[in-house]
């Protein structure tokens, strides 16, 4: 699905991760791991495409349309006049165009996502009146709809109860196993033991040939 070869990402022309190399296959779950300042929101744009890389390649073959991409939340504005259901209905956007108006049967999606994530109590609320957790879960929602074949996650559990958790990991695991290719930002090792098989460490700047030690996981096929 995503093949890094010598891939460094940065800005401006300066390199701020180490070299990749390795692939991440169709239908993976990887946790993207790493210190502080490691690079890996920055990697994380630079496969979504907002970014051009510094040096080497990061070669996929999908549109940029086709790749769902969550930063973090403090890089969210949520003090836009939209209530809930219509965030979430941005979602459908690539399906139907920005003019295209939602059908009968995309409403009835938006509901199921929603009822997904436990927030159609919400569908006439402002965003911004969320808490983070909730917030969190109309994301999930809106991405769902985006039936993104990747999906890169930057940090998605910052803060968030471990019920809300639960609930956003499962629905992970049914991306999952609907063939999507999920790259996650995380900083729980606990939490990438138990429920992801792939790690890609950005601490270590030959990570696609080292083991991983500390954690019972496979590597990220080199
Ligand atoms: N827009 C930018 N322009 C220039 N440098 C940037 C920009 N954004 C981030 N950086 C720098 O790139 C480096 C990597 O930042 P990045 O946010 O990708 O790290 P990270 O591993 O995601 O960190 P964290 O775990 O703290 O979120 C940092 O030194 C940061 O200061």
């Amino acid at each position: 699905m995503i093949v890094f070869k010598s891939l460094r990402a940065g800005y401006q022309g300066q390199a701020v991760t180490p070299v990749i190399t390795g692939q991440l296959l169709a239908g993976s779950m990887t946790a993207l791991m790493g210190a502080n300042g490691s690079g890996k929101s920055t990697l994380l744009k630079t496969i979504a495409g907002l970014l051009p890389p510094i040096s080497g390649q990061c070669e996929l073959l999908l549109p940029r349309k086709e790749r769902g991409w969550l930063p973090q939340r403090t890089e969210l504005e949520t003090r836009f006049p939209l209530t809930v259901f219509e965030l979430v209905s941005i979602g459908c956007w690539p399906r139907c165009g920005w003019f295209g108006g939602i059908t009968r049967t995309l409403r009835k999606e938006i509901w199921l996502a929603l009822e997904a994530v436990q927030m159609m109590d919400y569908a006439d609320a402002q965003p911004a009146t969320l808490s983070g957790g909730q917030l969190q879960r109309v994301l999930f929602a809106r991405l769902m709809l985006q039936r993104s074949r990747l999906w890169l996650l930057d940090e998605p559990f910052n803060g968030i109860d471990s019920q809300t958790v639960t609930l956003l990991m499962s629905i992970l695991q049914q991306q999952q196993q609907a063939g999507t290719t999920l790259l996650v930002v995380l900083h729980d090792r606990p939490l990438v033991a138990r429920y992801f098989t792939d790690v890609l460490s950005m601490d270590d700047a030959s990570h696609s040939q080292m083991p991983t030690h500390s954690l019972p996981l496979r590597r990220v096929a080199p």
